[in-house]
């Protein structure tokens, strides 16, 4: 089995596909299986107007030993611009933004380190709130390094919008079909807003 450097589950809407990494599937929860991360999902829509979220991962870093490394959270169920919230609670920790390079035009981004580094550090404060947007994912990377020194407990949650299949099929049909996929998504999207609230 997979494992990664800290401790992880996942929180999302009935019907969305399993959180899967490189491999590793961290455990699923329903949102009424936690009643109090139902509050924190409509504080975070509230503070970011026209949001919605329907998943939630949360990390628990034990300690500075705890980390994740290099990557872009640029799977093609999030779509090509996320928006992506991140709250921190506990210990502070160094959340760190990379650049990637693009070798020839046409391909992805990769991890890979830059040329010029351009690189920037944020240090992530109990009860703080990053959001990430735009192409931050296609042409960043971000991590959470190691820190010896850091030794207290920090459990991160980001929360992010699934695509479910039926919005993935939509890309693909044409325009009446993408018509009635959005509505009946739109109506789904309303009766999850209303069973958060
Ligand atoms: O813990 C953090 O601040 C970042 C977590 C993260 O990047 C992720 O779960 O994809
Ligand atoms: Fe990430």
């Amino acid at each position: 089995m997979v494992s990664v450097p800290r401790d992880t589950c996942y929180v999302a809407s009935e019907g969305l596909p399993e959180y899967k990494y490189s491999g590793y599937r961290p455990p699923t929860h329903s949102w009424n299986d936690y009643p109090p991360l139902k509050l924190i999902l409509n504080a975070v829509h509230e503070a970011l107007p026209g949001s919605t979220f329907n998943s939630l991962l949360l990390n628990k870093y034990k300690s500075g030993n705890d980390y994740v490394g290099w990557h872009s959270d640029d799977e093609k169920l999030y779509g090509d611009t996320p928006v992506i919230a991140s709250i921190s609670f506990g210990c502070e920790r160094e959340f760190l933004l990379r650049k990637k390079i693009r070798r020839i035009s046409r391909e992805k981004p990769s991890c890979t380190r830059s040329a010029n580094k351009e690189q920037h550090s944020f240090i992530l404060k109990h009860g703080s709130l990053l959001v990430m947007r735009g192409y931050t994912q296609r042409d960043w990377a971000h991590s959470v390094p190691k820190r010896t020194k850091a030794n207290g407990l920090r459990i991160n949650l980001t929360f992010r919008y699934v695509y479910c299949e039926l919005e993935q099929l939509s890309r693909f049909r044409e325009p009446k079909i993408q018509e009635l996929t959005k509505t009946i998504q739109k109506e789904k999207n309303a009766e999850v807003k209303k069973e958060n609230n």
